[in-house]
């Protein structure tokens, strides 16, 4: 049997050498890659996520993010930081039509659409956005935001939604938060006469809720992963078997996760307010992972999810395949 200390000096060894083998070199430019919407339109693979970015912080983000390359920004009317986004976006010189920019309209909005959209377009300082989402299915009354109100619910928000296309104040519209029976109640409503381009929910190794991606891929919805990486204080970094295969890799545990949603087929809008980890985020290009890293990927057992519904009047909740 081997001695602790020839275990150890193995063990060094082994590390040593998977940091010196040559990583094999891909063409994959994920940084620039686009998914192509049931519109036709394109959205970036990688954005950069905002919610609990905050003031005096977001607007620095954005601009670093978009002089890095950073095309796609993932904002939303509750975030409460539009106006720092505009002015991010405004401070970068990046032209506005390079750029793709999600916004979203807040659950005591949704009998206000036309409001929350002017709303929105004022603090972001632009004309229009690339894509406008119900954040949530859930129509909650402004009046007391622990009541849903009586005679309104989401397909309805839909129509009204429907209405913005076709003004110029945005280009395409989807929805969030959307599990599989919500999605079937809104596209067989006769009212339903566009189909979501985009469905945004929480995607990452412990939330995968892969019959919600089949079905919104059958439906022709884009997926938008977030909570890419598990958002704040991610249990994932925790975890060994990412952990190996990002350092076998020579690659963090958040390029790895990035580089899983996007070999996938969905986009990610991973959040940083740190110069630093906005630049590692999306340095992404020349390699990729293997079919079968992406299978270890797929068959990590842990479950938890980030955005329930704990808060809202109606439950929404869905979770890897409802
Ligand atoms: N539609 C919806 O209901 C929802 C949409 N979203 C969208 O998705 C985006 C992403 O999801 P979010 O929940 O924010 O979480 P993410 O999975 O993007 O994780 C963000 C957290 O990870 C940290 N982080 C980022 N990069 C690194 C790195 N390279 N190394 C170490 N830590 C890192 C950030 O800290 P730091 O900033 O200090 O770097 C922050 O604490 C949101 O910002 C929002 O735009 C999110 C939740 C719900
Ligand atoms: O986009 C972000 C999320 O939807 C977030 O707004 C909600 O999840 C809510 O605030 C919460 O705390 O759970």
């Amino acid at each position: 049997m081997a001695s602790a200390k020839a275990t150890a000096s193995l063990q060094r060894l082994n590390s040593l050498s998977s940091k010196l083998m040559p990583t094999k070199a891909y063409s994959s430019q994920f940084s620039r890659k686009t998914y192509t919407l049931n519109t036709g339109d394109k959205i970036p693979a990688i954005g950069l996520g905002t919610w609990q970015s905050g003031p005096n912080e977001v607007e620095k983000a954005v601009e670093f993010a978009l002089n890095k390359g950073y095309r796609h920004i993932d904002t939303a009317l509750a975030y409460g930081n539009e106006a720092e986004v505009g002015r991010g976006i405004k401070n970068s010189g990046v032209p506005r039509e390079e750029i793709w920019l999600t916004t979203k309209l807040d659950n005591p909005w949704h009998k206000r659409v036309q409001e929350g959209i002017d709303s929105s377009l004022k603090s972001l300082q632009t004309d229009y956005v690339d894509l406008y989402l119900m954040h949530w299915p859930s129509s909650t009354d402004p009046d007391d935001l622990k009541k849903h109100y009586p005679d309104w619910d989401f397909v309805k928000t839909w129509a009204e939604m429907q209405k913005l296309v076709g003004t110029g104040k945005v280009k395409n519209i989807g929805v969030s938060n959307f599990g599989i029976k919500n999605l079937e109640i809104l596209l067989n409503d006769p009212s339903c006469k566009i189909v979501p381009a985009v469905n945004q929910i929480e995607l990452h190794p412990n939330n995968p809720s892969p019959k919600l991606v089949a079905y919104n891929t059958s439906k022709g919805i884009h997926s938008t992963g977030y909570s890419c990486l598990g958002s704040t204080n991610s249990p994932l970094y925790k975890d060994e078997t990412l952990l190996s295969m990002a350092e076998a890799k020579g690659k963090t545990p958040q390029q790895v996760l990035l580089a899983w949603g996007i070999q996938k087929g969905w986009s990610v809008i991973p959040k940083s307010v740190s110069k630093g980890r906005i630049d590692a985020n999306y340095e992404i290009d020349g390699w990729e992972l293997t079919d079968e890293e992406i299978k270890k990927l797929d068959a990590l057992p842990d479950r938890f999810k980030v955005c329930g519904d704990a808060w809202l009047p109606v439950k929404v909740f869905f979770g890897d395949d409802e």
